[in-house]
């Protein structure tokens, strides 16, 4: 799915208008319409909930005088209140004039607000799109009185005091909203931890914006749903053999955290790998063994990390990082590894904190390497911390470009950056995953799709992300977000692969 700018957003509703041969106030009565029907499958009229639905000036004002007169001839009762305007859109003025007599409607006074209280439900349609400064006055007094109550606020496209792809500054006042129901694409804002306050739980209802535009948008960032993924990856020859899906080689695991090396192994053998060998320290041999008996340990000769880099011939994808410590001797293994490697590089954790700690190394980095760091190993990747989540973006972009890999900086919506700087926003995965080891299980599942010769980088990228975050949202409707642990993660990684996987197609 793409994610448009707003200008963007403009651009396609005008080319909707023009395809299809409807007024812009057509295509708000519809936007009006799925958003009137959302609500209405969670709140019945019956419910006598007070309602205040709030309009400012522009379309996304209009949005809500349209939602308030549908609601109307629906059974509810919502009290209309706008803002003082000396120039409202054509199409706020058509709705303002479309409200029937029954309906109450007020123009906002700084005496006149209404009491808010929690059994309220507030409709925010004051700024969508085309909010283009701060807010001040009337507006920014109305957003501190609906912050304040306790009211659930249901906000039209966008919390209004938000912008949809950029920061607003730190001092602007932007709704805290409950719910946004926004239309057609997901916007960026959406997807960024700095706005989760305001934008609440969002969704995107269709008002079949006009395919043909959205198809020849350039985009910058894409949202990775179920659509998205189907496809990418192929059903399994009746004739392929282990050799077909590679031999994965994982340097992992330190004194004390065998347990990484031991998780990244078994996600790798369930991701579908042909035949894996693990460089482990010699404490993690016998361990690995008895825990992963499918893989093969290769015991390296010092005890309590890694030291030395196997041979690399029969391996067609090799990870490193989790569990793995940052001893001299194993940075040096590193060195050799980025050196001397051809195939797939799958770099994690300590390996990631050993990059950013030697800037000598990231230069060794070869093309199309695929790194994971949360964000704070991002952070000591580029050695500087991020203004801001927009700001770590744009990071992210300019390190992909500068070093031709791809990048996943893990979290809610985990980003991956292709070498090109395309950014693509991953839908699934819930915060049950925030436990120690889930990191190690993507880079055994990552490991395992870029052993597999079948896939492009992109694809065994995007298809890790979306499979690992499905897997945890499998686990945790078994065990509950807080009861999630990284290892429940591998049981559901081969489930989720199977449903993922491409049909023959059907006759
Ligand atoms: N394709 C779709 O998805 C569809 C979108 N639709 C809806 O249209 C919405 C976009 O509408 P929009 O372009 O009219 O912009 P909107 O957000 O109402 O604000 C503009 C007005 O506010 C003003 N203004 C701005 N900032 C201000 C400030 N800080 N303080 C005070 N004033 C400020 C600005 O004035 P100006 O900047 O020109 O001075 C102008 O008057 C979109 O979010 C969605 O709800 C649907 O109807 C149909 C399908
Ligand atoms: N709130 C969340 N929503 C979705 N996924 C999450 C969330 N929190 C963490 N995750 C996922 O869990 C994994 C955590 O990785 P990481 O921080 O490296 O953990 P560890 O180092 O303990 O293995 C990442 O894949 C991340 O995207
Ligand atoms: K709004």
């Amino acid at each position: 799915m793409k994610i448009l700018t707003a200008a963007q957003t403009r651009q396609a509703d005008a080319a909707t208008l023009l395809a299809e041969g409807i007024t812009s106030a057509e295509l708000m009565e519809r936007a009006a319409t799925a958003f009137c029907h959302w609500l209405q499958k969670r709140l019945p009229a019956h419910s006598q909930r007070p309602m205040h639905i709030f309009c400012g000036p522009g379309n996304n004002g209009g949005d809500g005088l349209a939602i308030a007169r549908q609601l109307h001839e629906a059974g509810y009762q919502p009290q209309v209140w706008t803002l003082p305007a000396a120039q409202p859109s054509a199409d706020f003025t058509l709705n303002r004039q479309r409200l029937p007599a029954g309906l109450p409607c007020h123009e906002i006074q700084p005496e006149t607000l209404p009491q808010l209280p929690a059994r309220a439900v507030v409709v925010d349609a004051l700024f969508g799109t085309g909010l283009s400064r701060p807010l001040t006055g009337a507006a920014a007094m109305l957003v501190k009185h609906l912050n304040q109550s306790e009211a659930t606020v249901v906000a039209v496209d966008m919390p209004s005091g938000l912008l949809t792809d950029a920061p607003q500054s730190p001092d602007s006042l932007v709704v805290r909203a409950h719910y946004t129901v926004s239309f057609e694409l997901p916007k960026l804002a959406f997807l960024l931890p700095q706005n989760a306050e305001f934008v609440g739980q969002w969704e995107v209802l269709p008002i079949h914006l006009d395919p043909t535009f959205i198809h020849n948008a350039p985009v910058d960032n894409y949202f990775v749903n179920d659509n998205f993924i189907r496809g990418r990856l192929p059903a399994r020859n009746k004739f392929s053999h282990k050799g077909t899906f590679g031999h994965a080689l994982l340097l992992a695991g330190s004194r004390g955290k065998i347990g990484a090396s031991v998780l990244a192994a078994k996600a790798c053998l369930r991701g579908g790998v042909g035949l894996l060998t693990v460089r482990t320290p010699a404490v993690g041999y016998p361990i690995m063994q008895v825990a992963a008996p499918e893989a093969m340990a290769l015991a390296d000769s010092a005890t309590d990390f890694v030291t030395e880099l196997p041979d690399l011939k029969p391996y067609a994808a090799v990870g490193i990082g989790p569990g793995l410590g940052q001893e001299h001797a194993t940075c040096e293994v590193l060195r050799q590894l980025l050196r001397k490697t051809k195939v797939p590089l799958v770099l994690d954790a300590d390996a990631l904190n050993l990059l950013g700690a030697n800037p000598s190394l990231l230069k060794l980095l070869p093309r199309e390497s695929l790194l994971t760091p949360h964000p704070k190993e991002f952070e000591r990747l580029v050695g500087k911390p991020a203004r801001d989540d927009y700001h770590r973006l744009e990071q992210l972009r300019t390190f992909v470009r500068e070093h031709g890999c791809y990048c996943v900086l893990k979290g809610a919506y985990t980003t991956l950056a292709a070498p090109d700087g395309t950014l693509y926003f991953n839908s699934t995965g819930n915060p049950g995953m925030a436990t120690g080891g889930s990191g190690d299980v993507l880079t055994g599942l990552l490991l395992a799709l870029r052993a597999d010769k079948r896939l492009s980088p992109l694809d065994a990228a995007l298809l890790g992300l979306y499979a690992h975050g499905r897997a945890g949202d499998q686990a945790a409707q078994q065990t509950g977000e807080a009861g999630l642990v990284a290892g429940d993660l591998i049981r559901f990684i081969g489930p989720v692969l199977q449903e993922l996987t491409t049909p023959l197609p059907g006759l």
